[in-house]
């Protein structure tokens, strides 16, 4: 049963993900990153990898590519807000590009 990030697990796991580029989206609980890579293929690669950790986990990103640019956004539709679903696919994101 996937719930609303509690506020001990905001201090906890959401921090340092907002101190390694997610940021919180106004007006919603949900975080956004933008991933930068150096051309098209290399963002669809980011992607392709990152689809198939959100499909396993049936957890999807709500995400705009333009070229390169990949913007991200995270958020539990299921609880209308952050769950440690959120944090455990960014954290996964970040993973694809370190
Ligand atoms: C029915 C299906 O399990 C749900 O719609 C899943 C699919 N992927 C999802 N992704 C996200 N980000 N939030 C959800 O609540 C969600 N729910």
């Amino acid at each position: 049963m996937t719930e609303k990030l509690s506020d001990t697990a905001r201090k906890t796991t959401l921090a340092p993900l907002l101190e390694n580029g997610w940021a919180m989206v106004e007006g919603r609980d949900a975080i956004s990153k933008t991933y930068k890579f150096s051309d098209f293929p290399e963002a669809m690669g980011f992607m392709t990898r990152a689809a198939i950790w959100a499909e396993k986990w049936n957890h999807h990103p709500e995400w705009f590519n333009v070229y390169s640019r990949v913007e991200v956004t995270l958020t539990t539709h299921d609880v209308d807000g952050l769950s440690s679903l959120d944090v455990k696919l960014a954290r996964k994101f970040d993973g694809l590009v370190g």
